[in-house]
């Protein structure tokens, strides 16, 4: 059975599901199926609901869909190598870490780290320094473990850093309903609270003051996992706090580590690197490594490129910094430069991982991870994160990871929960009118409940031509594109962040990891050509807890990912429109008769476990050669529950595991 009808059929027939499943809000449930009725055919033959209300269009006839299924193709190519070359040497076999659960500090134990900085959480109170006059904050002087002299509060610096605050949805509480599962071998406990945590006393306070009151089911598990000096691959819903589930582990450690760094003597040589696909997204977590590193001697910069910030990045970079986060272009432009080392890299992130492994970001990748003189696996903590994470990117991710532990919450690559998805049949010409009637309606009702609309098109030019023609027919609107250098796309953001133009139209570069409060509606004015690129742009709204809505156009020309978007649907109970089972239908009656459809590359689990079940080595001289499969434990729990080994679980697996979904 494939993953994908594995998986439908976990949730299907699952009888011990929790409530965590939204029903379909009224606007959801068309009888119509989800046609839409352009204006000028509305009233006609008494269908005068049809598109009342932007959740509601109804009427129409089917649109029988067309189009063949295209055929995709492996994009691996001429990957492997290894890390020959690297001035660190081979990463070893499973070699020596710090004892396990050891959190406080969590000494590492390999002898390259050792010989640098005498060890996490080791240095001697006298090789600190007292508070930096260089560092924003002023500088604070870590002693060992959590004994620190913070520097003084700052009003203004915590009105900046802290002052946006949002509080968390009314469905928050729900997260830690969601099952949790892991695999890799002697994965630690994850943590009850914050407070109850080892990490950093500072960070704790930032972490309040920054809202947070119980760490998110991600938080919960990776957070020790990082601690216990472990790689990890993890994988949780959009907007769940992903974000936190990395940053906190390495500021902690770092505040228990790193030596503050002095005027005139600093290093060039940060210890994390984040790496994000896109500029927002860096900038976005720079702030919040900012914020939780407040008071503290902790530093970050970000690095990205466009735009005449070069300069201002190469002056900041030669002043020095613990964290980087970067996009993958500049920051290999820098290493060229020779203006910065990666030696010192105790952590690497890869943010939105499947996108960063994926074919436009490979050479740069590669470049940064395997050529330049970063530490290899083993030595250096790796850190995968998405909310998506196909078979294929998985098998690819191998050859950065060590002995990792793999981490799911709730289903790989479906959507939030917090979001109501409609799918709507709409063809290219009604697009526009359809569009406007939503925004009329959504502009009416904001001046009630405010909220923000995010409306995603396939390519540039439809970005510039709509955000135009909306704008001339009298909308607020701004757009965010590849086409717009790189200040006007930070203007565009701040606009529709600060609410002053409510309607943002945006194409890929807006998909993925940016966290903007209040967006209530996201439209797919084109449904994209990938399904994970969907499960990403409509995680733009659901967020920490929040409901949101998603509408999405579909034409005959997308009935090549009718089949991806039906089981999608399905994974997360919503509500099917019959058109799109018909579309689904006949591209199976096309498959008897003519090529095969493509697969969307869907995994279910961490692959390691079909790779073991088939008996084939994880991946041939990467992962597999450094023994990252020893002794593959596998658990599922609930969250607010004792982890149970999986095996107990087996006979269930894909029938009736409990599921936020269900
Ligand atoms: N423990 C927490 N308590 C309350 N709010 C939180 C917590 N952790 C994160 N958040 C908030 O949740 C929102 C989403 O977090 P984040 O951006 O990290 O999500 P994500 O999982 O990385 O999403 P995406 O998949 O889109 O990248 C943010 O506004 C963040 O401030």
């Amino acid at each position: 059975m494939s993953n994908d009808a594995s998986n439908s059929q976990r949730l299907n027939q699952s009888e011990t599901g929790q409530a965590l499943r939204t029903s379909p809000s009224p606007s959801t449930s068309s009888s119509t199926g989800g046609l839409y009725v352009p204006p000028h055919l509305r009233n006609a033959g008494g269908n005068s609901g049809a598109s009342s209300s932007p959740g509601s269009p109804g009427g129409g006839n089917h649109r029988s869909p067309s189009g063949a299924f295209q055929k995709g193709g492996d994009r691996r190519g001429g990957r492997g190598g290894g890390f020959g070359g690297n001035p660190h040497g081979g990463p070893g076999a499973g070699g020596p870490r710090g004892p396990r659960n050891s959190h406080a500090g969590g000494p590492h134990s390999d002898g390259w780290r050792a010989g640098r900085h005498g060890g996490y959480g080791g240095a001697s109170a006298s090789s600190r320094a007292s508070p930096d006059p260089t560092s924003p904050d002023g500088m604070a002087a870590p002693a060992a473990g959590n004994a620190y002299t913070p520097a003084p509060r700052c009003p203004e610096r915590e009105k900046a850093l802290f002052g946006d605050i949002q509080p968390s949805g009314i469905n928050f509480e729900q997260y830690k309903e969601i099952p949790v599962e892991i695999s890799g071998s002697n994965p630690p406990e994850p943590i009850e609270s914050f407070k109850e945590s080892p990490l950093h006393d500072l960070l704790q306070e930032n972490i309040i003051l920054s809202g947070y009151t119980v760490p998110t089911p991600v938080q919960r598990y990776s957070i020790p996992i990082t601690l216990d000096n472990r790689d990890l691959m993890a994988c949780a819903q959009t907007g769940s706090g992903k974000t936190g589930g990395f940053l906190f582990p390495i500021i902690s450690q770092l505040m228990k580590s790193n030596a503050p760094r002095r005027a005139g003597g600093r290093s060039r040589n940060p210890s994390a690197l984040i790496l994000t696909p896109t500029r927002e997204l860096a900038i976005q977590i720079h702030k919040e490594a900012e914020k939780f590193t407040y008071r503290s001697h902790i530093s970050s910069i970000v690095i990205y490129g466009g735009g005449g910030n070069m300069q201002d990045q190469m002056l900041k970079l030669r002043s020095g910094a613990d964290i980087i986060v970067a996009t993958p272009g500049r920051l290999t432009d820098m290493i060229k430069r020779d203006l910065i080392s990666l030696t010192d890299i105790q952590f690497l992130v890869l943010d939105e991982a499947d996108r960063m492994l994926d074919m436009g970001f490979e050479d740069d990748i590669n470049a940064i991870v395997k050529s330049s003189n970063m530490p290899p696996p083993g030595v250096r903590r790796t850190l995968l994160f998405s909310a998506t994470f196909p078979e294929l990117i998985q098998r690819l991710a191998q050859e950065f990871l060590h002995d990792y532990i793999f981490l799911t919450v709730g289903t790989i690559g479906a959507a939030s929960h917090n979001v109501d998805q409609t799918i709507v049949s709409v063809s290219d010409n009604d697009k526009l009118t359809f569009l406007q009637d939503l925004m009329d309606n959504f502009q009416k009702r904001r001046e009630s409940e405010g909220g923000l609309m995010l409306v995603f098109v396939e390519t540039k030019r439809s970005a510039n031509l709509l955000d135009t023609l909306l704008s001339k027919a009298g909308f607020e609107t701004t757009s965010i594109h590849g086409d717009r250098d790189q200040s006007e796309r930070e203007i565009a953001l701040e606009m529709f962040r600060s609410h002053k133009t409510p309607f943002l139209i945006a194409t890929a570069v807006a998909a993925r990891g940016l966290d903007i409060p209040n967006v209530t509606f996201v439209v797919n004015y084109d449904m994209p050509k990938e399904i994970d690129e969907y499960i990403h742009r409509i995680g733009r709204t659901g967020r920490a807890g929040h409901r949101g809505r998603a509408m999405t156009f579909f034409s005959a020309r997308d009935a090549p990912v009718a089949p991806a978007l039906v089981n999608r649907l399905q994974l997360a109970g919503q509500e099917v429109p019959e058109f799109l089972l018909a579309m689904t239908r006949d591209a199976g009656r096309t498959h008897r008769r003519g090529p095969a459809p493509v697969r969307p590359s869907f995994a279910s689990q961490d692959f390691r476990e079909n790779m073991q079940s088939s008996g084939a080595a994880a991946t041939p001289g990467a992962g597999g050669a450094r023994g990252n499969n020893r002794g593959s434990d596998h658990m599922l729990m609930m969250n607010n529950a004792a982890p149970t080994p999986y095996s107990s679980f087996t006979s269930n697996r894909g029938h009736s595991l409990p599921s936020a979904w269900d």
